[in-house]
């Protein structure tokens, strides 16, 4: 299950951003090269688990791209992505973005109250980044039927069960300065 995303997370190169031991992997960096198989493979297994009634499926600049328009192609379900500079439209809504090795500000346009909506990311670590998303889409009324990471790393994603969310992570990873070991994968209940 998931052979080649669990496969390729094990070869993942590591690198220090300050103290944060960082996994280099194509999904969450496109580095090296992303393999179409790879990315199929991710969003084949998301379509059997996730819950697709949705108008559309949200995701967050830069990496979650990849595999959430595999999904939107797969799928027809419109793509919005949430991104890291602003459009100074109506109803632009703006939340500050934490991660284990930076900060910044994402900008959500093109939803309204009552949209029903899939978030899909390639990363959760500290929760951060999701955490921010998840309560500016309850304050705003767009109803959030799962959350899916491809990848989780620590215990980040409790802080969203806090909300009420129970994100869906398809292969939980340990990364230290030697590398990446796999701890688990998603399977369907
Ligand atoms: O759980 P967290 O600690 O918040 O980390 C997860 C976030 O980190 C990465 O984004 P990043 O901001 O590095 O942007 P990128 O997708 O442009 O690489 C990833 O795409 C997640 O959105
Ligand atoms: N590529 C990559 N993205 C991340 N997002 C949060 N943590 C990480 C990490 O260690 N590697």
């Amino acid at each position: 299950m998931l052979e080649r995303l669990q496969d390729s997370l094990i070869k993942s190169p590591i690198i220090k951003r300050g103290e944060y031991n960082y996994f280099i992997h194509p999904i969450s960096d496109g580095v090296p090269s992303i393999d179409p198989h790879l990315v199929e493979e991710i969003s084949d297994y998301i379509t059997e688990i996730a819950d697709l009634k949705v108008d559309t499926i949200l995701t967050v600049e830069a990496m979650g791209i990849p595999v959430a328009n595999a999904l939107s192609l797969k799928t027809g379900i419109p793509l919005t992505i949430v991104r890291k500079r602003p459009y100074f439209l109506e109803g632009e809504v703006e939340l500050s973005q934490s991660t284990g090795y930076s900060k910044g500000v994402l900008y959500i346009n093109g939803l309204k109250k009552g949209d029903t909506v899939i978030i899909v990311d390639d990363v959760i670590s500290t929760g951060g980044t999701l955490l921010a998303l998840v309560r500016a889409l309850q304050n705003m009324g767009v109803k959030i039927t799962d959350v899916v990471s491809v990848i989780g790393r620590g215990d980040g994603y409790l802080k969203l069960r806090e909300l009420g969310v129970d994100p869906k992570i398809l292969v939980t990873i340990d990364v230290s300065e030697k590398g990446v070991e796999i701890k688990d994968v998603f399977r369907n209940q």
